[in-house]
């Protein structure tokens, strides 16, 4: 049986095209290419459906194959494990894609059997080998002999620990589940673990920013008010970009959690006029939107630095919607604090991090980030939060933002650095966000910090924490 790793390949001639639907084509091109060359399946996949011109249900099938089955892959692999009877680390990778997406569309949609089990066999013709092909016939109808129901029950029989149930259960990395369950715990919401990782498996609904002066929520037709910020609407679908306030840039697709981050800095107290404003991890430049915005209706000025030239194209784009768009520097943010020392009224660092509070959005993203991402990172966060401070003016404002939850990229960063720094002082960023929200947020015990999730908040989980600089 080929499709096996090691074993001889008996067949190479692949199956005429033309087999396999679009959608599913598209899918399995972007699932590869996650795995092969680290591609983005969210910025990916609009390209790839564009160029294929598929119909809107074409498109939206497209989508839940692709995203369905890299956010369900953990669970889809342990299936496959016992459906083939050896370890998936045997499989050919690209053979190993193909039941997963055959896994996705007998276990969680309603697809016929014989259209995912028969396009399955033609797509690993086309990327493997005749035999693998029969490899493929033979688990994902031993997949489909059994009920979804009877294959969770018999996944679920072998977990070591709980966290190993949550794991496969919902798909996530152990290590994952274990800091989710850190980070609850510490702000006394442990028993909301569950929630979290369900939540994690829904893409949320598109939420747009009406840029202030620039869009009115209202110009968003069809759209609803969401329900914390306040220049914040949400969709259930659609091409956002067919609004014209978004071909235009006056609004953005931006999470609502990624709204409050911005909104806690430009509105922490009210603008003087002349303040300096830096944003200093801006690519791609949704948050400097905001505040540019926010900056420009207050008299500020905003400063956006981005390190790699690319992302900061990407921000110069986000700007161009200003007549006088801010200037977008490109250094190192580490270097930023001995440049332009005591130089800033308010500096926003969205630093980068794992991104392990944006999984939603993110399908793959949980499968490619490991442990040692995390220590590396909060390496790098702590020296960016040192070079923030040190550039913030007396009696100034820095918000410290992350799209995860992870206590080493929050909690403990700002802890470990604050210990070592004089003369900055926490905010009370909860406060803050009070006079901000439409509703109050059920926060957990988190101190002087405020900290999102997506299944208490429906937004991506966003650490924001506020701190001044002494007179
Ligand atoms: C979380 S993202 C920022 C997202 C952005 N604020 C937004 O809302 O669109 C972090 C950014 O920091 C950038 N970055 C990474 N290391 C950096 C460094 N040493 N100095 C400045 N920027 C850095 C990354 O390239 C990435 O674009």
């Amino acid at each position: 049986m080929s499709g096996v790793r090691g074993e001889r390949r008996r067949d190479t001639r692949p199956a005429p095209a033309g087999r396999v639907q679009p959608a599913r084509r598209v899918a399995i091109e972007v699932i590869m290419a996650v795995r092969e060359s680290d591609a983005y399946a969210n910025l990916l996949l609009p390209v790839k459906l564009e160029r294929a011109r598929l119909g809107q249900q074409d498109a939206a099938l497209a989508t839940e194959l692709t995203y369905g089955t890299l956010r369900q892959q953990g669970y889809y692999d342990a299936v496959i494990r016992l459906a083939a009877n050896r370890p998936t680390e045997e499989i050919d990778s690209p053979i190993l894609d193909v039941l997963r997406l055959g896994a996705h569309q007998l276990l969680s949609m309603r697809v016929a059997q014989h259209a995912a089990v028969d396009e399955s066999v033609s797509l690993a013709h086309e990327v493997g080998t005749r035999s693998a092909a029969g490899f493929v016939n033979g688990v994902l109808r031993t997949i489909s002999r059994s009920t979804p129901d009877e294959w969770r029950a018999r996944v679920m029989a072998s977990p070591r620990s709980d966290d190993e149930r949550l794991s496969l259960e919902h798909s996530h990395p152990v290590w994952v589940v274990r800091a989710f369950r850190r980070a609850l715990a510490a702000e006394g919401r442990v028993d909301e673990l569950e929630d979290l990782l369900i939540a994690d498996n829904f893409a949320p609904r598109v939420s747009l920013v009406a840029l202030p002066g620039l869009a009115t929520i209202s110009e968003i037709r069809g759209a609803q008010k969401a329900k914390y910020s306040p220049l914040a609407a949400v969709s259930d679908g659609g091409d956002p970009g067919l609004w014209p306030a978004v071909d235009e840039g006056r609004a953005r697709v931006q999470d609502e959690g990624s709204q409050l981050a911005a909104l806690a800095l430009s509105r922490a107290r009210p603008i003087v006029r002349g303040e300096r404003w830096l944003d200093l991890c801006a690519g791609p430049g949704g948050k400097a939107a905001l505040l540019a915005a926010e900056a420009l209706e207050g008299g500020a000025t905003l400063v956006a630095n981005e390190v790699t030239p690319a992302r900061a194209e990407l921000v110069r784009k986000a700007l161009s919607v200003f007549a006088d768009p801010p200037q977008v520097l490109e250094f190192d943010g580490r270097t930023v604090g001995a440049r332009f020392p005591g130089q800033f009224d308010r500096i926003l660092i969205d630093a980068p991090c794992t991104g392990l509070g944006a999984l939603r959005r993110r399908p793959e993203a949980r499968w490619r980030k490991q442990p040692k991402d995390v220590a590396e990172l909060a390496v790098l966060q702590a020296e960016l939060l040192e070079s923030g401070l040190r550039a913030l003016a007396p009696g100034g404002i820095l918000a410290y933002v992350t799209c995860s939850p992870h206590l080493a990229e929050t909690r403990v960063v700002v802890d470990t650095v604050l210990a070592k720094t004089d003369g900055v002082v926490r905010l009370d960023t909860p406060a803050v966000l009070a006079a901000v929200t439409k509703r109050p947020l059920d926060l957990g015990d988190t101190g002087l910090n405020v900290q999102l999730w997506p299944h208490r908040h429906g937004t991506d989980a966003m650490f924001i924490s506020l701190m001044q600089r002494s007179l």
